[in-house]
């Protein structure tokens, strides 16, 4: 017999696939996609990806939320302070594509150093004479620095590991290995061929990677940023694109998300991507799955495996 009580509503703000959430859900819960205001003024778990901003306004429209999660751990832009003040926790999935994201890290750094752009529209046009003129470089032996020393950045360490990379790495808040420890973002690009950014955006670290820092690398050096987009000035690292100072820059985050057309976009010596590398079939199995079950966990009055604070 179907149940009479109204049902407890889920909502997905951005994209998730119904197919990871729905065998979570109770007999009496249902995920709603596309809400409409109206199913936005019953919510009472939402799931948020990414890309979504949850402000205050957003939060006005869901008087009924009780519990935001977040797919990963970025919660830049859900207004945590506002979350917390009206009591409703935000669950993250910690470790849920950890290894997603690490392993972008590696294609776009592999993509610049051995080239594949390039020596693709080559072989497609029919170029061989030309293939010599296009350089190709190994990562063995060279230098990678890591800012932010998390789960993401120690996971891109291991890695790194296997292709006989150096490692550098810099983090205030987190316990490095005093061999691989930097005190500065600066002491670390200025010995890292290859720097790869793994920390959140907050206020104090917008444009991290700014003019005087894109000066500070090792000329011809290569940035690969797979956390979030305000974390570099791009009309900064353009100038130094275009003057060689940095010889590839990998991009999987924009701000905004969907981002305006940048004149870099179109430079030969980078390389992008629409912000998947976190969200691969299996990171977005785990952080929607995750994601989900921490709604359900708080609905049901059950202690969620994480928790953001303000
Ligand atoms: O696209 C998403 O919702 C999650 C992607 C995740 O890696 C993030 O950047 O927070």
């Amino acid at each position: 017999m179907a149940s009479l009580t109204t049902p407890q509503i889920f909502v997905a703000l951005g994209s998730v696939e119904p197919d990871l959430v729905e065998p979570l859900l109770s007999e009496n819960q249902r995920l709603i996609q596309d809400p409409t205001a109206e199913d936005l003024a019953t919510a009472e778990a939402a799931i948020v990806r990414a890309a979504y901003p949850v402000d205050r306004d957003m939060l006005d429209r869901m008087p009924a939320l009780k519990v935001i999660a977040r797919t990963g751990v970025g919660t830049d832009l859900v207004d945590l302070a506002e979350a917390h003040r009206r009591g409703i926790p935000v669950v993250i999935t910690p470790g849920s594509n950890t290894a997603s994201v690490a392993e972008g890290v590696f294609a776009h750094l592999l993509c610049l150093v051995k080239k594949l752009s390039p020596l693709t529209a080559l072989v497609r046009e029919g170029r061989w004479d030309h293939r010599a003129d296009v350089v190709v470089g190994d990562l063995e032996g060279f230098t990678l620095g890591i800012i932010g020393y998390g789960r993401i950045g120690r996971r891109v360490a291991r890695i790194a590991e296997a292709f006989d990379l150096k490692v550098l790495a810099y983090d205030p808040y987190a316990e490095i290995p005093a061999a691989i420890r930097c005190d500065s973002v600066e002491e670390l690009l200025a010995g890292s061929d290859f720097t790869t950014l793994h920390v959140p955006l907050t206020s104090e670290n917008r444009n991290l990677i700014n003019a005087s820092r894109l000066k500070a690398m090792k000329p011809g050096a290569v940035l690969i940023n797979c956390s979030r987009g305000g974390l570099i000035d791009l009309n900064a690292a353009y100038e130094a694109l275009q003057s060689g100072q940095l010889s590839g820059l990998g991009l999987d985050v924009y701000d905004p998300e969907p981002p305006a057309h940048h004149p870099l976009f179109d430079h030969p010596s980078v390389v992008l991507t629409p912000h998947l590398m976190g969200f691969t079939r299996q990171g977005m199995a785990h952080t929607v799955r995750d994601a989900a079950q921490g709604a359900v966990d708080v609905l049901a009055g059950r202690k969620p495996a994480a928790v953001a604070t303000p």
